[in-house]
């Protein structure tokens, strides 16, 4: 038996500067993990199995084409009995299967002894990678390049998703321009919150555009957020989900309260974003 975290994963910037010959973006991102996130359990049996449960389990593939089942098979185990609890809203930006893929690959090398694949699960995800990490991160290339960044402050922040699955190929599709500039080099070193979000605020998410462009309440999700005064408010990843970054953990709070106060049916979490969860 083992179990392993796997945390909502956010784009804090998302430049998209390039196009490989066979279609997949060059990015520059700098990526951070929340508290919260899915839960993955393990455990030794004679065939493959995948339970899904939690509250955001419905409409999760239960078959093959999970990602945790790939992932599993990625490394060769064909007995384990794994249940998946899902607490992040799937299709949503915040890398749910690309983290339990990566989480699942934690849990079975510590059960099985087994190693991960070489390639880091990257031919599961561009994202999963970054999520093996589950560490802040700058990632470059189409997901595979990591490296380590200045210490982040931890951040006060809030997840929005406003209902909407957003499709990650369709949106990288309908890029205006994929040779945008990218991030500075090196990151300079951010003393606090307020100094973080101002560079941040400089930097961009290049798929935000798309994404508005094809998810009208994606821009009702930013406008919520920015209605409560936050340090920035942004789209991670390909969407739907939105975060923003707040001065004090009372002050992320007061804004869920807000927001959910507003918009009851949308999924809308108060959290940290930490060097490590
Ligand atoms: C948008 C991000 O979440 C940012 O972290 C990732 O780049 C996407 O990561 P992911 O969902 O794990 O992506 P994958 O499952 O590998 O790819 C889904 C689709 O997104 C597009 N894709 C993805 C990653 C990348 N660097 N360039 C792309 O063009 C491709 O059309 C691909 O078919
Ligand atoms: N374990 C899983 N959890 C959620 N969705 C999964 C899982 N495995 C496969 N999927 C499928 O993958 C699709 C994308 O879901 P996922 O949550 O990984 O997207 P995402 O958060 O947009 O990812 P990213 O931020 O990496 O682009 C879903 O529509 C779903 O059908």
């Amino acid at each position: 038996m083992a179990e392993a975290f796997a945390p909502a994963k956010i784009n804090l910037t998302l430049h998209v500067t390039g196009q490989r010959p066979d279609g997949y973006h060059l990015l520059d991102s700098l990526v951070v993990f929340a508290g919260i996130g899915d839960r993955i359990a393990v455990a030794p049996a004679d065939d493959l199995t995948l339970t899904v449960t939690g509250p955001m389990a419905a409409g999760v593939p239960t078959d093959g084409s999970n990602l945790v089942l790939r992932a599993a098979r990625a490394m060769g185990v064909t007995g384990a009995a794994i249940t998946l609890e899902k607490h992040l809203p799937a299709a949503a930006g915040i890398g749910g299967g690309s983290s339990d893929a990566a989480a699942t690959l934690r849990a079975l090398a510590g059960m099985t002894g087994r190693e991960v694949p070489p390639d880091r699960g990257l031919s599961l995800g561009a994202d999963v990678p970054v999520c093996l990490a589950a560490r802040s991160c700058r990632m470059r290339g189409v997901g595979e390049g990591l490296e380590p960044v200045p210490d982040l402050p931890p951040l006060a922040a809030v997840l929005v998703n406003p209902g909407c699955a957003v499709s990650t190929p369709a949106v990288f599709r309908a890029l205006a321009a994929r040779d945008n500039p990218p991030m500075p080099d090196p990151l300079p070193s951010f003393d606090s919150p307020r100094t973080l979000a101002g560079w941040l605020a400089d930097q961009r998410n290049d798929l935000e555009a798309p994404a508005l462009a094809a998810a009208p309440p994606v821009a009702e999700a930013l406008a919520a957020l920015r209605a409560q005064s936050p340090l920035l408010a942004r789209m991670s990843g390909s969407g739907a989900t939105c975060f923003s970054l707040h001065e004090s953990s009372a002050s992320a709070e007061a804004c869920a309260r807000a927001v959910s106060a507003a918009h009851p049916d949308w999924w809308v979490r108060a959290t940290t974003f930490a060097r490590t969860p």
